[in-house]
């Protein structure tokens, strides 16, 4: 359940976020009532949610029985009882302010004087729903991303007058339903992740409205040479050109002449058949990478995204970490904006704001403040040393702060290091493999005394290298893989990959660069290479040879089918394989053992196990007899003995 003070929740508005909202708030264990007008839309709710949930368990992804979910979901049409007894509310009615305003007016009359009243809108301002109650203090912003139950993201939003207690419960509340929450601080049009994606959208439109790129050049250019997951244009046939149009219009934005006329047309994207492109009598979004002629100034895009980052921040509407999560999170970025910017250059950014400027004299390229602060200060980005953000480690001297990497040293000596790019499976990207290079290379070895590796979220420890870059990057890019598994395997302490869900491709190869593997019944195993036109390229050729044989190595490579957990134990591919309650008490075993264990007795047997597979039995041998006699004059032979005589545990110091 939860650490905060909300149990019951009402969810009003049963259509595809209310369903979805309840589902989520049903799966993390709370009871929810799920509220609609009418019985017809309340049972369709109801029946979403029980597809969703029967996927979910179909999957595997669900710890609980659907009958046990949905047992907790209960429905209503009439309000007044449905939120009597609330502790939070989340309001997800149809975009419409005077709606909102009207239910708002009715919660203030009958929910609970200590609920939480939250709006999920995406592009209504919370401090005027607010004002519909007589207390704005307690209502807040809880905008979920579609489709709730795979979306990590939730935005919490501060009206004008919303209390900090109020805002802080609803993050922990998000928090508890396992999804991340990043504050919005201030009531801005657009939020953050919608901010961002403003220009994302509409530059590209200019300049196809300006006959300065076509749809398919900046679409390729984009994807192929930026990384990001979908071309502009095909994301606005995706989302409805329509919206777009709409929130301009509301905010009283210029509109792009290309956008205006496919709203005029009635070509509104894919759920009208066509839009930038024709997805009945054509082949849909069909840019190719040749279309990429190099001559689209992506630059232009991304600087005008990292201006609207520097106002958010300048106005304190968000930190950079929260704008770079909730682009991440939100719109599958490939890094966040404020991370692109320190690595393009703040300079490089502004300059081209200032050149668009004066050369068009148009209003959206005027240099945000905040911006031309950070670049009068000399922070202009991560060879600087600083930019949006800090980089400490730009002198190469010690570990730093990472993008897609948490770790933690305890007092103990264990390096816990977190993959952290669930929304892409923990897939690793390049800049990920540096940062685990950089950190391992970079940290105090003697402060250290076992290593843990495991992926952020639930669903999996790493789904392979990043598949998304592939398209972008020459052969011998692509041979670079090998230095951060040789910098783990190479590491003189004892590493651990705790692993959870899905274990693939390189994913495999980095966990079969530590020395043991812990993992829960429901993970998967392979090499799924070879569906891709590929081979293992991190050492799983031969690390599998060696370690499964070649029968079965050759099974894994050559039909790139994935094991469960309990056939990769059988075969020796990992330590344990337990159930998903027993995994944190059997991690913590090994971690034990190996955090109290003589750090260089482990050290030498790490070296002279790893070393000694690949030469001859001689030399081996003779490995291990060297390492033998090197730790007869250490500190840690004569605490070891010393305690078995004294029948206590040693303390080693790895002297
Ligand atoms: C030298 C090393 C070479 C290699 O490692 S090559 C890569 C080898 N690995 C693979 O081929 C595995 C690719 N991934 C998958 O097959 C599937 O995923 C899974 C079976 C792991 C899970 O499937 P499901 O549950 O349906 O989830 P989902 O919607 O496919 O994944 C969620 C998001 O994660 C992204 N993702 C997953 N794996 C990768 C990857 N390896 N590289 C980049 N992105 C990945 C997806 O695209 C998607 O993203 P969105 O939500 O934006 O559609």
């Amino acid at each position: 359940m939860t650490d905060v003070d909300v149990r019951r929740v009402t969810v009003l508005g049963a259509g595809n976020m209310g369903h979805g909202i309840a589902e989520v708030v049903a799966i993390a264990g709370y009871d929810v009532v799920m509220r609609d007008v009418n019985e017809e839309l309340v049972s369709e709710g109801y029946e979403s949610i029980e597809w969703s949930l029967e996927k979910l368990a179909e999957k595997d992804r669900l710890d609980e029985s659907v009958e046990t979910v949905l047992s907790r979901v209960d429905t209503a049409v009439e309000l007044e009882s449905a939120v009597s007894d609330a502790d939070l509310v989340v309001e997800a009615a149809p975009e419409r302010m005077e709606l909102k305003k009207e239910i708002f007016g009715e919660l203030d009359e009958h929910a609970p004087a200590d609920a939480i009243l939250a709006s999920n809108t995406s592009s209504l301002s919370i401090t005027e729903i607010a004002s519909a109650t007589s207390r704005p203090e307690s209502v807040v912003g809880m905008h979920f991303f579609n489709p709730p139950v795979k979306m990590a993201l939730v935005e919490v939003i501060y009206g004008s007058e919303t209390a900090e207690e109020t805002a802080e419960a609803a993050n922990e509340f998000v928090e508890s339903l396992g999804k991340t929450p990043i504050y919005v601080r201030k009531d801005v049009s657009g939020f953050v992740v919608n901010t961002v994606l403003g220009p994302y959208i509409g530059e590209p439109a200019w300049m196809v409205s300006d006959g300065e790129a076509t749809v398919r050049e900046a679409d390729a250019a984009m994807v192929n040479r930026r990384g990001y997951p979908m071309g502009p244009f095909e994301l606005s046939d995706l989302t409805g050109i329509d919206v777009g149009h709409h929130v301009r219009e509301e905010a009283g934005r210029p509109i792009p002449p290309v956008m205006a006329e496919k709203v005029e047309a009635g070509d509104l994207g894919r759920k009208t058949g066509a839009g930038y492109y024709d997805y009945e009598s054509g082949d849909g979004a069909d840019y190719v990478p040749e279309d990429d002629t190099g001559d689209f100034d992506t630059l232009r895009v991304e600087a005008r995204m990292a201006n609207e980052a520097a106002r958010l921040v300048g106005d304190g509407v968000a930190t950079p970490e929260a704008i770079d999560t909730g682009v991440r999170l939100g719109l599958g970025f490939p890094e966040g904006i404020c991370r692109r910017a320190d690595g393009i250059g703040l300079d490089a950014i502004l300059d081209k704001l200032e050149t668009l400027s004066e050369e068009t004299g148009e209003e959206r390229f005027a240099p945000d403040d905040h911006l031309v602060e950070l670049v009068g200060s000399g922070r202009t980005g991560k060879t600087a040393g600083g930019g949006f953000y800090d980089y400490d480690d730009a002198d190469g001297d010690g570990p730093g702060d990472y993008r897609f990497l948490n770790y933690d040293l305890s007092e103990e000596g264990l390096l816990e290091i977190e993959l952290d790019r669930p929304e892409r499976m923990n897939a690793l990207s390049t800049d990920l493999l540096g940062e685990i290079d950089d950190l391992l290379s970079s940290v105090d070895v003697e402060a250290v005394r076992c290593v843990t590796f495991e992926g952020a979220g639930d669903r999996a420890f790493s789904a392979g290298a990043d598949i998304e870059g592939f398209a972008d990057r020459s052969p011998t890019d692509a041979m670079d893989v090998t230095p951060a598994f040789e910098t783990v395997e190479e590491f003189p302490r004892p590493t651990l990959a705790k692993i959870e869900g899905y274990c693939l491709g390189g994913g495999l190869e980095l966990a079969l660069a530590c020395d043991l593997r812990v993992a829960t019944e429901g993970s998967e195993f392979g090499s799924p290479e070879i569906n891709l036109g590929l081979i293992p390229g991190g050492g799983g050729t031969q690390k599998l040879l060696r370690m499964l044989g070649e029968t079965r190595a050759k099974e894994l490579v050559f039909r790139g089918n994935r094991i469960d957990a309990d056939r990769a134990e059988e075969w020796g591919l990992v330590n344990r394989a337990v159930p998903a309650a027993e995994f944190d008490d059997v991690v913590a075993e090994f971690v034990d053992d190996l955090l109290s264990g003589p750090p260089l007795a482990l050290e030498v047997a790490k070296k002279v196990m790893n070393e000694g597979a690949d030469a001859s039995l001689d030399a081996a041998l003779a490995m291990e007899s060297q390492g033998f006699g090197l730790l007869f004059s250490t500190d840690d032979l004569r605490e070891g003995t010393a305690a078995f005589r004294e029948k206590r545990d040693p303390e080693f110091t790895g002297e």
